[in-house]
Order: structure tokens, then C-alpha cells, then sequence
């Protein structure tokens, strides 16, 4: 089995592929020790190897290769920032300061794109969008908090906006909010469609020829209608990590 790692800033997401690289398991966990313990359960199949991507520090990232290495006696493969992939070119001043889960949603859907200029969003904690013209240039992006970061930063610079987001998960209608929880959820909504749409214009107006609008991450269901023909891909981030980091034995 190949365990992938996705490891964002709040949580780690894990997979199990089988030698097909077939998806056997998955999970969430929210720190390295209950990683552990997840896959430490009498029926985990045996671990060959690991591949992850880290958008956390270089010590927390180290320390948790080195404990998966030596509690399960496995390699493990990091994906690091390169300037140029198969064709495809890194756009930042310096390439290393890219989030290397966005230089992985980029490698997957400009494979995706099949020739054609794209723009990938990843809405989760933060949002980030990122624009690769046909001959496969990354142009830059654009990074903003996702709902989960307005939600909290409202809630912590007003005294009257109080309430748990626990309740606010099924709240998604479009119409004005008549209570706080409704106010906030769909302004924050709103906002995520607003930058969409404009990630969208913007698309248009630089890729005359058209382009291809990928979008993943937790929160790409509630958009999805924003961009006429977006296409909704789950787990970019680990497509984009099997290109980057193929393994031998696969
Ligand atoms: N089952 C789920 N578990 C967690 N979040 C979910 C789930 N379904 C939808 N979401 C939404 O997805 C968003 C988180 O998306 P995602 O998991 O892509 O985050 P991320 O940015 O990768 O996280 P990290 O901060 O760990 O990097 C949240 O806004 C949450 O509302
Ligand atoms: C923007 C996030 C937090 C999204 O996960 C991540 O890609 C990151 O930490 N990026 C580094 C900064 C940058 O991409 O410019
Ligand atoms: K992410």
C-alpha cells in the first residue's frame, strides 16, 4: 500500500492505494499523533511507501516524516518545488514561495486542460486561485480566507456576532438574512461566489481562446453554478501529487 499525505494547515488528509492505485481508505485527522493512530489499527494493510505534500513549516514536516519512517519502517517522498514540470512553468518571482499544494492542483489540471489554458481553484480554509495559459505558463494567483476564515475573523472583531458554526453548515440559501447566523453565512457565501466570478472574467479576458475552470477543495460544491461548464475535480491536490512524486512500484 502507498500512503499519501495531504498536510494542510489544519488538518492532514491520508489515502491508502492499493498497487492498481486503487483508493482503499481514507481520513481526516487534525494532528500528527492521531495520524498515527489511524494508521496504527490491527487491519491497516501493510505500508510500502509514503508521498505528501506539506504547506506547513519545515520542522513539523520533517519530524512527521521522520516518525511515519520510524514507526513504520517506510520511505517517505515529498513533493518539493520545481521551477519547470513536463512542460509546465512555475510563474512565481521565486518559485519555492508557491504553495506547493497549488504547484500540485496546477500540474493536475493543466493535465487535465488537455492543451487548452486553465484556472483551478482550491477553496478550503484559504482559497487560492491560479491561472496557466495553453503553452502551460503559470500567470500567478490569487490567495483569500475561505468561508471558515471570514466566519472566524468576524466573529473575533465584533462582540455581537456570536453564534456556533456547528449550525451553520446547512445554512446556504441566497436570500437576505433575517438572524445573525443567516446574515453572516450567506454574506461569506457570497463573497466566495464573487471572487469566483471574477477569478472567471478575469480568465476570459486573459485567455481569449478560451480556457478550462477547475475547482476543488471542501467548499467547491457551493460554487459551482457561479461558472457556466466548471468543472468540479475532488482530490486535485493528490492527482497532482502521484505526477509529481511517482513511486517505482506503482
Ligand atoms: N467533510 C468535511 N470535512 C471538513 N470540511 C468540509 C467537509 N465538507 C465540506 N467542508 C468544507 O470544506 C472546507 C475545507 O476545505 P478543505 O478540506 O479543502 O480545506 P483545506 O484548505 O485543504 O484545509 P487545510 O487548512 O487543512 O489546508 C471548509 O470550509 C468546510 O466547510
Ligand atoms: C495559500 C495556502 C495556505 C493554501 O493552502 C498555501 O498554498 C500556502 O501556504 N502557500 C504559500 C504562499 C503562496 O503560495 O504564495
Ligand atoms: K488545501
Amino acid at each position: 500500500m502507498i500512503l499519501e499525505l495531504d498536510c494542510g494547515n489544519s488538518l492532514i488528509k491520508w489515502r491508502l492505494l492499493s498497487a492498481g492505485a486503487e483508493v482503499v481508505d481514507t481520513g481526516i485527522v487534525d494532528s500528527d499523533d492521531a495520524l498515527i493512530a489511524a494508521l496504527s489499527q490491527p487491519d491497516t494493510p501493510t505500508l510500502a511507501a509514503c508521498r505528501l505534500v506539506s504547506v506547513r513549516s519545515d520542522e513539523e514536516t520533517q519530524q512527521l516524516k521522520e516518525r511515519l519512517t520510524a514507526t513504520f519502517a517506510i520511505p517517505c517522498h515529498q513533493a518539493v518545488p520545481v521551477e519547470v514540470w513536463n512542460g509546465v512553468r512555475n510563474g512565481y518571482r521565486d518559485h519555492q514561495r508557491l504553495g506547493m499544494d497549488r504547484w500540485l492542483v496546477i500540474l493536475a489540471a493543466v493535465q487535465l486542460a488537455e492543451g487548452k489554458a486553465c484556472v483551478v481553484l482550491d477553496l478550503g480554509t484559504a482559497v487560492t486561485a491560479d491561472l496557466v495559459d495553453a503553452q502551460g505558463e503559470h500567470q500567478g494567483g490569487f490567495i483569500c480566507p475561505g468561508i471558515p476564515l471570514m466566519r472566524r475573523e468576524l466573529q473575533t472583531h465584533t462582540r455581537r456576532i456570536r453564534y456556533d458554526p456547528h449550525w451553520a453548515s446547512g445554512e446556504r440559501y441566497e436570500a437576505p438574512g433575517r438572524t445573525t447566523i443567516e446574515a453572516v453565512e450567506r454574506g461569506c457565501l457570497y463573497m466566495l461566489k464573487g471572487f469566483v466570478r471574477t477569478q472567471y472574467e478575469l480568465a476570459q479576458e486573459m485567455f481569449a481562446e478560451g480556457c478550462e475552470v477547475f475547482l476543488t477543495g471542501g467548499d467547491a460544491e457551493l460554487v459551482k453554478h457561479v461558472v457556466p461548464g466548471a468543472r468540479i475535480v475532488p482530490d486535485m491536490v493528490f492527482a497532482g501529487l502521484a505526477l509529481a512524486c511517482p513511486l517505482e512500484n506503482e
